[in-house]
């Protein structure tokens, strides 16, 4: 049994804002005695146009903002999960990533997101994701940490569940969603979504999100939480922001174990591919 964090914040554009947001979070988590904190998607900035977030990224050797989370994990032997924005080759466009950064304060993981968020919603949100950001090609394999096996996907990404999938297959008992969802979208779908991948990859899903409003533009619908393989939601944050808040879940090695062998989900790839 080992104790996890999801931090909420609102990111805005003002990287320095964020940072000072993010170590907040890191003393809150530590204090609960949790063993890692997990971070949402773009908690580097959230800019409010496609050419704002281009102007604003810096490698993570020349971003104050990574280079601030480095230290704090060092300093505090604490691994961070957190999602942030990296310049793509060309310079023209940006990735959406997501790093582990271990105990040592050093970046051993990257996931760069797969699923770029192209909506025209009517009378509902319209975002071009894929105006600054390039796409990721690759699945990353689960990744051994000091609060269990790791998968990391982003946000959109939660809307494919090829990704659980191929997660779960190498044996993920973790999988982590950091978001930015919008308000509608996050109503009709995040908890059924969040909890659909728990439960179908009978894996822990770390779910931290963004909330509240970024810019004049942009709002996100927050409700961070984790949920257990056996789909119940075991931490959730509410949806409006005052601060940095935190929620702990702990994770149970031997819940996972037993979920698998009571109810073995063996896929049929005979009938369909393997994911
Ligand atoms: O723009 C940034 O810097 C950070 N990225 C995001 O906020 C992304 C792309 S706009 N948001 C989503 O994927 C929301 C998905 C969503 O809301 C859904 O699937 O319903």
């Amino acid at each position: 049994m080992v104790k996890i964090a999801i931090g909420q914040l609102c990111s805005t554009a003002s990287m320095a804002h964020n940072l000072a947001q993010c170590q907040t979070l890191v003393k809150k988590a530590i204090a609960a005695g949790a063993k890692a904190l997990f971070l949402p998607e773009a908690t580097d900035y959230i800019a409010s146009s496609s050419a704002e977030s281009v102007s604003l990224v810096r490698s993570v050797q020349q971003s104050e903002f990574v280079l601030g989370l480095q230290r704090e994990a060092k300093n505090a032997k604490f691994p961070i999960n957190v999602g942030i924005h990296e310049p793509a080759q060309g310079g023209i466009k940006v990735k959406n990533t997501l790093i582990w950064i271990d105990e040592h304060g050093e970046i051993v993981q990257r996931y760069q997101k797969i699923h770029l968020f192209d909506v025209e919603i009517k009378d509902g949100p319209v975002l071009k994701e894929s105006a600054s950001v390039e796409a990721g090609t690759q699945i990353l394999p689960p990744f051994e940490t000091p609060v269990g096996r790791v998968g990391l996907a982003i946000c959109f990404d939660l809307r494919f569940p090829e990704i659980s999938i191929a997660l779960k297959r190498q044996n993920a008992q973790l999988i982590t969603f950091p978001s930015a969802f919008t308000v509608p979208t996050g109503q009709a779908h995040w908890e059924a979504l969040l909890r659909a991948r728990a439960i179908e990859t009978q894996a822990y899903v770390v779910a931290a999100a963004q909330v509240g409003a970024h810019n004049e533009k942009r709002r996100s619908y927050g409700h961070s939480m984790v949920v257990d393989p056996w789909g119940q939601v075991v931490a959730k944050l509410g949806g409006e922001f005052k601060e940095p808040e935190i929620a702990t879940a702990d994770i149970d090695f031997d819940l996972i174990d037993k979920i698998r062998s009571e109810m073995p989900l063996l896929r049929r790839t005979d009938v369909y591919p393997e994911i």
